[in-house]
């Protein structure tokens, strides 16, 4: 017998996925008392000033995810590299309009090579890198970042 029209008429359409929530990986990369920030010329947080980091891949350890990133947007190589902590936000202003749900890990690293000088690997996502002394932030700085910073937060180990 031969069928007319749509086999899958009958189904329900096709529904939109929910949004999920992302996972982002920052680095404060630190060299003595200073960290290395870039002014950022992407939607979220353009013209502020953030860590180097980026969205987790499937599979990825966070250790790994903080290197690939630093690597992929600096040119440096990291070592040391630890977790600090977590961050649970919305954005409103995500990319078109949708807000953006992000879980952000902190990690701390240190450059492999105390001789290596950061590259502005990818100019259409960041005005330049630069070390910043803890003490004398550039301003603004990314608002997720401030809000860290001004609860209390610091990325330095605790001297005993
Ligand atoms: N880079 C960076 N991301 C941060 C910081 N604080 C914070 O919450 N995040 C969150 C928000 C970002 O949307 C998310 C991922 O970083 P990103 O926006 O730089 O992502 P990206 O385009 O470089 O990454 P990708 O999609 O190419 O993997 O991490 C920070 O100081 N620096
Ligand atoms: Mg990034």
């Amino acid at each position: 017998m031969q069928h007319s029209g749509d086999l899958n008429s009958s189904s329900p359409a096709p529904q939109a996925k929910p949004p999920m929530p992302k996972v982002g990986v920052a680095v404060f990369l630190l060299k003595g008392d200073k960290l290395l920030l870039g002014r950022r010329l992407t939607t979220i947080g353009y013209n502020t000033f953030a860590l180097p980091g980026g969205h987790l891949e499937f599979g990825e350890s966070f250790e790994e995810c903080a290197a690939r990133e630093v690597k992929e947007e600096t040119g440096l190589d990291i070592d040391k590299t630890e977790f600090l902590t977590a961050t649970n936000n919305v954005f409103s202003e995500g990319a078109n309009n949708h807000p953006l749900h992000l879980v952000c890990i902190f990690m701390r690293a240190v450059v492999a090579d105390v001789n290596q000088v950061p590259q502005n690997v990818e100019p259409e996502k960041c005005g330049g890198w630069d070390w910043y002394h803890w003490n004398d932030l550039p301003k603004p700085l990314f608002k997720p970042l401030e809000v860290m910073i001004q609860g209390g937060f610091t990325p330095f180990p605790v001297s005993s």
